[in-house]
């Protein structure tokens, strides 16, 4: 049982991201340069939060063409569980793997604060270990995190029971206050909010616990 954590250029959150499952959890993590094809022997992968390219075009606009991403498309196609924390979302909505896209604050300005989210599905493994309603604290940092789409993808999101997490106060102007998707089969899950940050309770939380725990099915 092991997790692949995807290493971009500019990939700033891969380590809290193997510090929060293998030092935290048990979790047996490795990289994966963004240069490799081979996911050989992963239950899932994640695609951790940082600045790909420097987040040049758009967030997620380089990276989306990375060759491990190539391969990470056949993954999901096959079952396999992805993970995209903030940049890692913005990179599933740039590929395809997730309907919409994340566009800048509505305030213009970076955020960078604790978020008061609300469970809304726990359809798919990934919040199964919560109920619907259930309130967690998670930390966000993001300039472009304003989650869009058309109104016709926010009723099939809803319809699917999609829409995994809601902000409380909405700090970026979502529609529908949306914080975290899944796509319609389930195994896929992108989110703004960082669980890998609210693992270790050493820095103030452990609401995350359970998301990242649930990276093992
Ligand atoms: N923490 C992150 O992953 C940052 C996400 C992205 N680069 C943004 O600023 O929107």
């Amino acid at each position: 049982m092991s997790i692949g954590v995807v290493v971009f250029p500019g990939s700033n959150c891969d380590r809290d991201v193997r510090w929060a499952a293998q030092g935290c959890l048990n979790i047996p993590t490795r990289f994966l340069w963004h240069e490799t094809r081979d996911l050989n022997g992963l239950d899932a992968v994640v695609l951790p939060g940082g600045f790909s390219y420097g987040d040049y075009l758009r967030c997620g606009a380089i990276a989306r063409f990375a060759p491990v991403l190539e391969s990470l498309v056949e993954f999901v196609a096959r079952g396999g569980r992805v993970l995209g924390i903030c940049n890692g979302f913005q990179v599933l909505t740039e590929l395809g793997l997730l309907p919409g896209a994340l566009t800048r604050n509505r305030s213009l300005h970076f955020i960078c604060e604790d978020a008061l989210l609300t469970v809304e599905s726990n359809r798919t493994p990934w919040l199964m270990g919560h109920q619907r309603k259930d309130a967690l604290t998670l930390p966000i940092a993001h300039g472009e995190g304003r989650y869009q789409c058309s109104d016709e993808t926010l009723c099939q999101l809803q319809d699917d029971d999609a829409i995994a997490l809601r902000y409380v106060n909405n700090p970026n102007g979502s529609v529908a206050d949306i914080a975290g998707i899944t796509n319609k089969t389930g195994n896929v899950l992108g989110l703004m909010p960082h669980p890998e940050r609210a693992c270790d309770p050493v820095i103030g939380g452990v609401d995350g616990r359970g998301l990242l725990q649930s990276l093992l099915g």
